[in-house]
């Protein structure tokens, strides 16, 4: 049985085609169709810094797998190019996200990316610190909607922090905003205020098209889910959340199936490890987004099993797990890879329509799961320890394995 086809990876059924309207367009219909006997495609890989190039190595196994099997007469055929970015991209070029980098990434089908950052560069001013580069990517690629699925799996519930009856069955997707808010509102920067005392600053600014844009993404997901879409924000003392308040209530009449709801921010952290069940589709502003996925994804057991999506209106997807480089670990093939690999699930299914070959790296990751190997973050009595090498060599080998296939028929 396929459990992770229970979780927002299948629930969420929302593709760039069967949403229709003018959000998440493929960019040329993603694939180049070189015969019929092939789908072929460009992906760019940014392995990035700490565990980031650990867990894209193993992914890109597994996607190129995923692809290959996809039938005796379809087969996908995915070309790789990997470039740099982040830390690794500063020390080679002197900038985190190199021109060659991000043409490279706008002219591929998808971008799958491990993950920036580290202690050595996180004393270095703004423009030359590895988040900058993430940053001007995913302005770069224009994926103005960020889709972190966060379900607790049967196989994990043991593995959350919170009670089994409160983990149990919590399936949640959180739709971020990903391209404006504080994150790249002006002014920002430092300054001296009038008692001559250093200041920083930054700016939450949002526009109504802006929010209107991410709104109608996440009524579509809630629709293609449970039908529940929870905004949440900060309205009671924010103008740019009153004005975001404002336009999903007025967004509404567009999708009366659907139940809104709206929570400020810190009941909702509250809530969401209070009563997690409560929610379906969260839909948040950028710096909310970031902040309660990492919450969400704990309830799932581990932030290493978090993949997530960034999708625009035209271009390619990014996909990327929601951790970071994890510098705590590089190194020392301890990370969990599963993160990249279901996001490599969501590139092909978000990025290159490729569903099938989406629900056999989702099938094959269950079939892992109770098998019953585990990286250290997932990790509880009875379980096999593995690292995160021989993760994804257990994962190739369901892959592989006729079981697989037969999970998702
Ligand atoms: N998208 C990204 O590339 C991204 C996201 C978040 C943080 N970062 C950067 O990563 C660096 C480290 O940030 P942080 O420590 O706050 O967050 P982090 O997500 O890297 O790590 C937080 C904790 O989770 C653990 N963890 C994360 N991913 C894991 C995995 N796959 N398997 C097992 N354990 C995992 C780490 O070991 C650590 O204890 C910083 O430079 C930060 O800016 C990058
Ligand atoms: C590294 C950082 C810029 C990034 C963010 O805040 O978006 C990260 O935390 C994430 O969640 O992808
Ligand atoms: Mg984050």
């Amino acid at each position: 049985m396929a459990a992770l086809q229970a979780t927002p990876l299948k629930t969420l059924a929302f593709s760039r085609r069967r949403a229709g309207g003018a959000a998440l367009r493929p960019r040329r219909m993603a694939a180049f169709r070189c015969s019929a006997a092939a789908r072929s495609y460009n992906i760019t890989l940014l392995p990035g810094d700490g565990i980031g190039p650990e867990v894209v190595a193993v992914a890109k196994d597994v996607l190129s797998l995923a692809g290959a099997l996809e039938g005796k007469l379809i087969r996908v055929e995915l070309r790789f190019q990997e470039k740099l970015m982040g830390g690794s991209a500063l020390d080679a070029t002197g900038v985190p996200l190199p021109d060659e980098t991000l043409a490279a990434a706008r002219d591929s089908d998808a971008v799958l990316l491990g993950a920036i950052g580290g202690y050595k560069w996180d004393n270095n001013e703004k423009h030359l610190k590895p988040e900058t580069g993430l940053l001007q990517l995913r302005a770069g690629l224009r994926v103005f909607a960020n889709l972190r699925p966060a379900a607790v799996l049967p196989q994990l519930v043991d593995a959350s922090t919170l009670k089994k009856e409160v983990a149990e069955g919590v399936d949640i997707m959180v739709v971020r905003e990903l391209t404006g808010g504080i994150y790249f509102g002006k002014p920002r920067g430092f300054g001296t205020n009038d008692s001559g005392e250093e200041t920083g600053f930054n700016t939450e600014v949002y526009s109504a098209s802006e929010i209107d844009r991410i709104t109608r993404v996440a009524f579509e997901v809630a629709r293609k889910r449970r039908g529940k879409l929870c905004s949440v924000d900060k309205a009671n003392v924010l103008e740019a959340s009153m004005l975001w308040r404002r336009r999903v209530t007025a967004l509404a009449s567009e999708f009366p199936d659907i139940e809104l709801s709206h929570m400020y921010v810190d009941n909702a952290a509250m809530q969401l490890v209070r009563n997690p069940k409560q929610f379906d589709t969260i839909v948040t502003n950028n710096i909310f987004g970031d902040i309660l996925s990492d919450e969400a994804s704990m309830i799932t057991g581990s932030i290493g099993m978090l993949p997530s999506a960034s999708v625009g209106e035209s271009g390619p997807g990014l996909f990327e797990p929601i951790h970071g480089s994890a510098p705590d670990i590089a190194g020392q093939d301890k990370a969990n890879p599963l993160a990249t690999i279901l996001s490599a699930a969501m590139l092909l299914r978000y990025g290159l329509e490729e569903e099938n070959a989406a629900k056999r790296i989702e099938a094959a990751v269950t079939e892992t799961l109770n098998q019953g190997f585990r990286t250290g973050d997932i990790y509880s009595p009875g379980t096999t320890l593995v690292g995160c090498k021989r993760m994804g060599e257990e994962v190739l080998k369901t892959v592989e394995s006729q079981k697989a296939v037969a999970a998702i028929n």
